[in-house]
């Protein structure tokens, strides 16, 4: 399959060596100095272009790649707020291709089942409230992070009592704390913490009088995040609209 890539930092590099391994070819590779290459013939001849960058560059990236009939593979996080429902109404009515997932690792996929379940059944459980943590390194832009939200989002789908999700506090490397940790009971707070090179730590907790329940998911390295969004791209040759994780593995 033929590869373009979208942004050349961490994720970009990690998913091209990845991506040699599995015998596709990167056709091209588009950064901030370079964005004139979108209108090259290179970039057109992509089956698909995998976008990391950042959370105010995504959206762009997205309509450049739609305009030459590229579909897009992209782990951007940030940008759903602003540009949702305007990304929807281009796959469901104008035929655009959009794989986006908030964390593309297999071992979120699975995290992200058990705390469906486990959302479920603290459904008949009151005496429990949840929370969120999650540990990133010193330069991500974005706090919470993406998959603290989907993660809550699911969170709110299982449980009655709590109707959607608060930012927290963020304890930044600084040592300096922002936000608040007083929010409404019905909200799941997410708490941030930006340390050292941490690629991704999301913990859940429920806490009671009585006891204490936590499940955690910890990246070692973006192996798993770079890995996934390949196997989106071969996903996403093959498949069209709006797509994410839950298309890809049936669990
Ligand atoms: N979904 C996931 O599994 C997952 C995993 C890791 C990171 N992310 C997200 O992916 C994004 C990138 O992460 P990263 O660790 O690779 O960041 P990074 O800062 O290492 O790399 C981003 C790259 O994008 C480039 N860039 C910025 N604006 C651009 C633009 N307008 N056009 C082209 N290139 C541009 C930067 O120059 C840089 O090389 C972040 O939003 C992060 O939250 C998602
Ligand atoms: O390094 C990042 O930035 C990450 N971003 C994603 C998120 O916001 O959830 C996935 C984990 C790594």
């Amino acid at each position: 399959m033929k590869i373009a890539l979208i942004g050349y930092g961490k994720m970009g590099r990690m998913i091209e060596q990845i991506a040699i391994v599995r015998n596709h070819e990167i056709v091209c590779i588009i950064d901030v100095d370079n964005r004139q290459d979108f209108d090259s013939e290179a970039f057109a001849s992509a089956d698909v272009a995998i976008e990391f960058t950042s959370p105010t560059a995504a959206y762009d990236n997205y309509l450049r790649a739609f305009s030459h009939n590229v579909k897009v593979v992209s782990g951007s996080t940030g940008w759903m707020k602003e540009h949702g429902d305007d990304v929807r109404r281009m796959c469901s009515e104008e035929g655009k291709t959009l794989f986006w997932a908030s964390n593309f690792s297999i071992g979120v996929a699975i995290f992200s089942a058990v705390n469906r379940y486990l959302a479920k059944i603290m459904n008949g459980f009151i005496q429990y409230d949840v929370e969120m943590e999650e540990v990133h390194h010193v330069h991500k832009l974005d706090a919470p992070s993406g998959t603290a939200i989907t993660l809550a989002e699911e969170i709110v789908d299982g449980m009655d009592r709590k109707n959607g999700w608060a930012k927290g506090t963020t304890l930044e490397a600084d040592g300096t704390t922002t936000g608040s940790s007083m929010h409404d009971d019905d909200k799941v707070v997410i708490n941030s913490v930006r340390r050292g090179e941490v690629p991704g730590i999301h913990t859940i907790k429920y806490d009671s009088g009585a006891d204490c329940i936590t499940i955690t998911h910890d990246a070692h390295n973006r192996s798993g995040f770079a890995l996934g969004a390949v196997l989106a791209a071969e996903y996403t040759a093959e498949h069209s609209g709006l797509l994410t994780i839950s298309d890809m593995f049936k669990f």
